[in-house]
């Protein structure tokens, strides 16, 4: 198969779809790869290290969409790709569709394959092409905190860890899988109070005997939550309801309990946010203040520390792309798990939660494969 591989034009986005070290083990299976120039510039990876690989280095995008079987990318299409995708090819990349009505429709409108990395799953019910990124983002969402938290970002001006005899910040975590555990580990490591809340009772074992009392475990009900926020310098929301719109847990109204400066960091804004106050930003500009609340609303948040991202995120990817380039739509046939991850087809959606969200029909993705 020939596979593409454009450089991402999403603002402040330096990932990219295939690192030179995944385009050699592509063309050692025998496939032809075909990368836009400068793709892999954001990662230090110049054009000679993808020809060095085995890749063929082209000009434009236009090009890559143009003699590519498969597509690979990292962050969702924006409007210039959904025009030149095409019936018959294949899209593997990240799409967040549920809270993107203009996408969804472009990709219908294209006919192409598009298949969403996070809701590829595996045989422990997680989600393996998500995961790596969730763990970059939980790690930089404390970061990010820290940051906002500061008086010249206007924030109250604390400090995550305190000093001895001054208390640290108190963070709370709506949302303990992938992101929630990491952004936990940072903010114990640096010392902050942390309350992990979630809906999943054999989630807050599992958390409890990882973190073995160092972090408090919270059953999110909404006045569990509506007490932590009070009592919190820092909220993370890091839910998830696999291809589904974020359930919106913080609104307006309680900005108006909470500490003044305090600092919410939405991660789950790539599935709309959940809170109601939330809007994607970026990293150019990635704080607001509604109602004297600090929000951080980076949809990309990975694209930030792309060396790391982009390497984590192939190494998850590899065996999943490596099936679909010498199996074609085989692959989704074969492995239910790969098959997860369809959510167009032929102009049709093929995820339940994405269609839900948007108030259209779906045809299941075995359904849709076969005809
Ligand atoms: N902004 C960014 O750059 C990035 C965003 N993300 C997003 O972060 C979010 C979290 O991802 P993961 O941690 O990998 O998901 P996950 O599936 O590992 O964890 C989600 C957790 O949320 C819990 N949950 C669901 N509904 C809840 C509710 N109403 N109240 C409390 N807990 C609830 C679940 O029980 C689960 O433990 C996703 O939306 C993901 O797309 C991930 C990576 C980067
Ligand atoms: C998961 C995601 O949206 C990202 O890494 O940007
Ligand atoms: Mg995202």
């Amino acid at each position: 198969m020939r596979v593409g591989v454009p450089k991402e034009i999403k603002v402040e986005e330096y990932r990219v779809g295939l690192t030179p070290a995944s385009v050699r083990e592509y063309v050692a299976h025998g496939h032809q790869v075909v990368v836009q120039q400068g793709a892999g510039e954001g990662i230090g990876a110049g054009d000679d290290a993808y020809r060095l690989a085995g890749a063929a280095v082209v000009d434009t995008a236009e090009e890559v969409f143009s003699v590519g079987d498969m597509i690979v990318k990292v962050k969702e299409p924006q409007p210039s790709e959904w025009t030149r995708l095409r019936e018959g090819q294949i899209l593997f990349t990240y799409l967040h569709l549920a809270p993107d009505v203009p996408q969804t429709t472009g990709l219908i409108a294209s006919g192409c394959t598009a298949i969403a990395y996070e809701t590829v799953t595996d045989a422990h019910g997680g989600l393996p092409l998500l995961a790596p990124m969730s763990e970059v983002a939980g790690r930089l969402a404390i970061e990010a905190a820290g940051a906002a938290l500061r008086k010249s970002a206007d924030g109250m001006g604390k400090l995550l860890g305190g000093v001895p005899g001054v208390p640290p910040a108190r963070v709370a975590i709506i949302g303990g899988g992938v992101v929630g555990t990491h952004a936990a580990r940072m903010a114990a490591g640096l010392g902050s109070e942390v309350t992990i809340l979630d809906r999943s009772l054999p989630r807050l074992r599992v958390l409890d005997d990882i973190f073995l009392g160092r972090v408090r475990t919270r059953y999110a009900t909404l006045e569990a939550i509506e007490q932590e926020i009070v009592a919190a310098d820092v909220v993370i929301g890091a839910v998830l309801v696999p291809g589904a719109s974020a359930p919106k847990l913080v609104s307006r109204a309680q900005l108006g309990i909470m500490k003044r400066r305090a600092v919410l960091v939405d991660v789950a804004i790539d599935q709309g946010g959940c809170f109601e106050t939330s809007k994607p930003t970026t990293h150019q500009a990635p704080t607001y203040l509604v109602d004297d609340i600090v929000h951080y609303c980076v949809a990309n948040m990975p694209g930030a520390v792309p060396v790391t991202s982009s390497h984590a995120l192939n190494h998850a990817t590899l065996p999943f792309g490596l099936a679909l380039a010498s199996k074609g739509l085989r692959a989704l046939v074969e492995d239910p798990h790969l098959r997860a991850g369809l959510n167009v087809h032929r102009g049709r959606i093929t995820n339940r939660a994405v269609a839900e969200s948007q108030h259209l029909s779906v045809v299941m993705p075995e359904e849709a494969l076969a005809s």
